[in-house]
């Protein structure tokens, strides 16, 4: 495997991959080229072998024929010595045929018939004798006659010895050219003495040249056991005989051949005489040459290959040697090196250009890194130094926090990276009413600003103002920013002054003018007149003040305020309208309710028994109630009456209730001046 691996780094390489790829090339045009070459030579030695085999076969052929016409030309010549008047003379012509040594030698037997056929002489290598023989019923002997010319005849027994021959024959004529007889002459094939030159002139191991008769007899063939059979017996000449009686047998002397198997076989006729000669003889030894001289083709072209790969690769190193340059120019690059620094290659063409564009495009790239750099560090001191919590948050979960939000919350920065913005919210219900706001607020397009309750990982809870807004508004879920700033303070602060504006400050019960605007607001309703106002003045409080000291007489009033609120409904109102005054708004209340209820009040202040020293101090209180009505249609009426009713008891004895308007009490009387300065 680390073999492998470090093959395929080595692979990498271009120079290595251009050789190889140059190599394979090289090696495959060569392999291509001898490939079609040898093709194409084959194809040619091909038919060269088979226009060789048949002109050879034509020659043997022609030989042959030349043979047949030389023998009839012998015949010709003889018979034309022949004593024509003593045809019928046995021992004349007997004895004439014994002088005829030539043609004794060039052939085996010769005989001269009559016209009847008989036979006149006959001459073999006994001697010349007169048998009683009549040949009239041969075929050659009828043509011969009928015809008037030479004829070869067909393969035939002997019938002295039933030997395979075959018989030459000429036309005897007479001074007025009258065919009065024949001379024949055989030929032994089993002897073979016509043909064997011819057999045995092209015969090898493996090749094989016979004659046939138009039947396809074989005539000659150098094993005289296949004499007379038919030559489509024989393996190596099958092909050739299928393909000649396809063609209808022709005795032609042009002949043909053909490309059978792994033989190629060609025939010829033999003019004159009505043979074939055919000449089989296997492709190999034709082709072989061939064969080994693409052997060396190719070996020669594995060579070139090799010598041209490694031409290429001293090319390429030379070559890609600024390609390596800059490899290690960008390793160093990697390793920290500036661009402008030595190592650049300098080179033409296209690694000089990569070359410029790479130096140029880092030198960039250098420059922005470093303007990034600084405005990294700038934002990371805003972030450091920054009052206000910092996040940056991504698919709703931080991504970016700074340290005022880490120390805001109580998290390390590691800790709240990666969290869920929810982390924040004290509740599961709050984390959704947030989350729901927010994204009403940037689909509306605005940013969300809002004070949230937050909690600390310590499980306390604060108040923050929460700003944030998408990076990029077309993808506002994409990456948002958020400011945090701790309100809590602030917010307690606001909450107090709203709460002052409103209330007394030591009873904590509200103040006159909340007590005036929620009379208002009762008046301008309709339902105005199911309402009753109480307006309560102590009794004798200076005496408090003045025996007991302020803070006590702060204590009574807290006591009194107590014992107030604990008389009325959720819905009522219990106010200190300053120093010892109060007042009570009591809704859906009618006037014995009022005065019921002022009553229980009167009683539950006069109860009090605040405990100063070793004694307890007492208060009383009268009250003036009001029943809201169209008599008294704004608030200073029903104050003044309030007050007139109070006044009321105050003057009949105090620590007493008074009803505005009741008509069982004397009528209100107008405060005296001295009362309201005492
Ligand atoms: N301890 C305390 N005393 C207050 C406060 N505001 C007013 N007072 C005192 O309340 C007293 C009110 O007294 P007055 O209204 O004169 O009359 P009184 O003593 O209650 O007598 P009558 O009303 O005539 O029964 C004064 O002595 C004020 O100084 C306060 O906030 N705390």
């Amino acid at each position: 495997m680390r073999l492998l691996n470090a093959f395929l780094r080595r692979f990498g390489s271009v120079k290595l991959r251009l050789s190889i790829t140059g190599v394979l090339l090289i090696a495959l045009s060569v392999a291509v080229t001898v490939g079609l070459v040898l093709n194409e030579v084959a194809a040619r030695a091909e038919q060269v072998a088979l226009d060789l085999s048949l002109a050879q076969t034509r020659k043997l052929a022609r030989i042959m024929g030349a043979r047949v016409v030389s023998l009839q030309l012998t015949l010709r010549a003889a018979s034309d010595t022949m004593p024509v008047d003593q045809i019928d003379n046995h021992a004349a012509i007997r004895q004439w045929l014994e002088g005829q040594k030539v043609l004794g030698s060039a052939l085996d037997m010769l005989m001269v018939l009559d016209r009847e056929g008989r036979v006149v002489a006959l001459r073999d290598d006994k001697g010349s004798t007169s048998p009683p023989l009549n040949l009239s019923d041969r075929p050659y002997f009828r043509q011969t006659i009928q015809q008037g010319r030479p004829v070869v005849s067909e393969p035939l027994q002997n019938r002295l010895n039933d030997r395979p021959i075959v018989v030459l024959t000429m036309p005897v004529r007479d001074h007025k050219g009258q065919v009065v007889g024949v001379m024949g002459g055989t030929v032994k094939l089993l002897s073979n003495a016509l043909m064997s030159e011819v057999t045995a002139s092209d015969g090898d191991d493996e090749g094989r040249v016979v004659i046939t008769d138009a039947q396809g007899r074989l005539l000659a063939h150098d094993d005289a056991r296949w004499l007379m059979r038919d030559a489509q017996t024989d393996p190596l000449l099958a092909e050739g005989i299928a393909h000649w009686q396809a063609m209808g047998r022709p005795v032609e002397p042009a002949g043909f051949s053909l490309h059978a198997g792994n033989r190629i076989i060609s025939m010829a006729g033999v003019p004159d005489a009505d043979w074939m000669v055919m000449r089989s003889a296997p492709v190999d030894s034709v082709l072989s040459v061939l064969r080994a001289g693409g052997r060396r083709a190719l070996v020669i072209g594995t060579l070139v290959a090799l010598a041209g790969g490694l031409v290429l690769l001293l090319v390429t190193h030379f070559m890609l040697r600024p390609l390596r340059q800059l490899e290690q120019r960008a390793h160093r690059m990697r390793d920290g090196v500036t661009p402008d620094d030595e190592g650049w290659p300098r080179a033409l063409g296209e690694i000089g250009q990569l070359s410029r564009a790479l130096h140029e495009t880092l030198r960039e790239r250098s420059a922005a890194a470093a303007a990034n750099r600084e405005l990294l560090s700038k934002l990371t001191a805003l972030m450091d130094h920054a009052p206000l919590g910092i996040a940056f948050s991504q698919e709703r979960r931080l991504v970016l926090v700074n340290g005022a939000l880490e120390r805001m919350l109580g998290y390390s920065a590691q800790e709240l990276q990666g969290q869920p913005s929810t982390v924040l919210s004290p509740s599961v219900a709050d984390a959704a009413s947030l989350a729901h706001r927010i994204n009403a607020c940037f689909r509306a397009g605005r940013p969300f600003d809002e004070e949230v309750r937050m909690v600390r990982r310590d499980g306390s809870q604060f108040w923050g103002r929460l700003f944030g807004a998408p990076v990029n508004w077309h993808d506002p879920k994409a990456s948002t920013v958020w400011t945090v700033e701790d309100v809590s303070h602030a917010r307690s602060q606001r909450e107090a002054l709203s709460w002052l504006s409103t209330h007394d400050a030591l009873t904590e019960l509200v103040n006159r003018r909340e007590f005036e605007r929620r009379l208002n607001e009762r008046l301008a309703r309709p339902e105005a007149d199911a309402c009753c106002a109480l307006f309560i003045d102590l009794d004798h409080f200076k005496a408090v003040n003045d025996t007991a000291g302020h803070a006590t007489g702060d204590r009574m009033l807290v006591e009194v305020a107590r014992r107030l609120q604990a008389q009325v409904r959720s819905t009522d109102t219990v106010a200190r309208l300053g120093g010892d005054e109060f007042a009570v708004l009591l809704t859906a209340c009618n006037r014995s309710d009022a005065l019921q209820i002022a009553e229980q009040m009167r009683t539950a202040i006069e109860d009090i028994r605040l405990p100063w020293h070793d004694q307890a101090l007492q208060v009383g209180a009268s009250f003036g109630i009001v029943k809201l009505s169209s008599d008294l249609p704004d608030l200073s009426a029903v104050m003044a009456a309030a007050d007139a009713a109070c006044y009321d008891a105050k003057r009949a004895g105090r620590n007493q209730v008074r009803l505005h308007g009741n008509p069982g009490d004397p009528p209100t009387q107008p405060v005296p001046l001295n009362e309201l300065l005492h």
